[in-house]
């Protein structure tokens, strides 16, 4: 049972986790922290916290657990806002889609990596955010993410892991590296094609009439061109290197389909997409 949760950025994500270990009865003050306060105030008229404040340093001084769900470009300025108040049996842990920006930035404000802080990722997500895309099953049968350092601690690795649990997730462990690597193939590639597909049609002249005559295929492969601009821009700037290794990866795999459509051949075409179907297939024969 956690007593004093606080959730810095109480979005979608800090929302969700906060609805999700409210309803499995593991949490019993939820104190909300947050720059908006249209946002705030709708979180506590919907019950998903009990009190808010606008300073991270007022909402962890009386934390057992804080819970940082904010975008990565505000992290580094939340650390140093908490780090004078946290009490050093305080368990940290974040929901970043980085993890090694979020490393170097606890890195850098407290000069160590403190081994209370427990780095996270779900992979559960929608293209929505703010408190009122939040719901509770976001989490429910969904990869969560802990890349622990040598220096964590073993029970607040112990405790992040029970707390995702609680909210209905299956936890994995890797390390920060392979974790940005496997990322920028499986989230990062996929919302930047879908970017900018979506920025390519909308430059072109008779933009209405693309979208106009759009089919199902086309709103399900942008769907995630709808989210959050912000939250997107720092996860690219964060993951830099290894994203940019797979857009160069995915570029060359373009201009070599190019080269098979404009020569016709419809062999090599076949072998691509047989192969790529049945992968698919697999992937989602095993997500069930
Ligand atoms: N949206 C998604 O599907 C997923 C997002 N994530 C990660 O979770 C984090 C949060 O994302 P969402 O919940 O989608 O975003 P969101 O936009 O719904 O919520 C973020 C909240 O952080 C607050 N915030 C912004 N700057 C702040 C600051 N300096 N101090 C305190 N609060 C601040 C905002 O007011 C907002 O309420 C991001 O780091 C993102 O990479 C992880 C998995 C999935
Ligand atoms: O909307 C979707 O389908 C997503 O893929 C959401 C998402 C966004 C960012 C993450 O780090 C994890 C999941």
């Amino acid at each position: 049972m956690i007593a004093r949760l606080a959730v810095i950025g109480v979005g979608l994500i800090g929302g969700s986790l906060a609805r999700a270990l409210r309803a499995a009865d593991q949490v019993q003050d939820i104190i909300g922290c947050g720059r908006s306060l249209d946002n705030l105030l709708l979180a506590r008229e919907l019950g998903v916290i009990d009190a808010y404040t606008h300073d991270p340093a007022t909402a962890v001084r009386d934390a057992d657990l804080v819970f940082i769900a904010s975008p990565l470009g505000a992290m580094r300025e939340i650390f140093s806002q908490i780090k004078d108040v946290l009490r050093p049996e305080t368990v940290i842990t974040d929901g970043g889609s980085v993890k090694g920006s979020v490393v170097a930035d606890a890195q850098a404000v407290f000069g160590h990596v403190p081994p209370n802080f427990v780095p996270g990722h779900p992979i559960a997500g929608t293209e929505r955010s703010g408190v009122a895309a939040s719901f509770p099953e976001l989490f429910r049968n969904r990869r969560v993410i802990l890349t622990p350092l040598a220096e964590t601690d073993a029970q607040a690795l112990a405790r992040v892991t029970a707390l995702w649990q609680a909210a209905g997730a299956e936890v994995s462990v890797m390390s920060v590296a392979h974790h940005d690597e496997v990322l920028a193939a499986t989230s990062h590639l996929p919302h930047m094609l879908a970017f900018g597909l979506v920025d390519l049609l909308a430059q072109m002249q008779n933009n209405a009439e693309v979208f106009r005559y759009a089919a199902g295929g086309f709103r399900d492969f942008t769907r995630i061109a709808s989210s959050n601009p912000v939250m997107w821009r720092d996860i690219c700037l964060a993951n830099r290197h290894a994203l940019s290794d797979m857009l160069a990866c995915f570029s060359h795999e373009m201009t070599e389909l190019a080269a098979t459509i404009r020569n016709g051949d419809g062999e090599h075409l076949l072998d691509i997409f047989t192969r790529a179907k049945a992968a698919r297939d697999r992937f989602i024969d095993g997500a069930h």
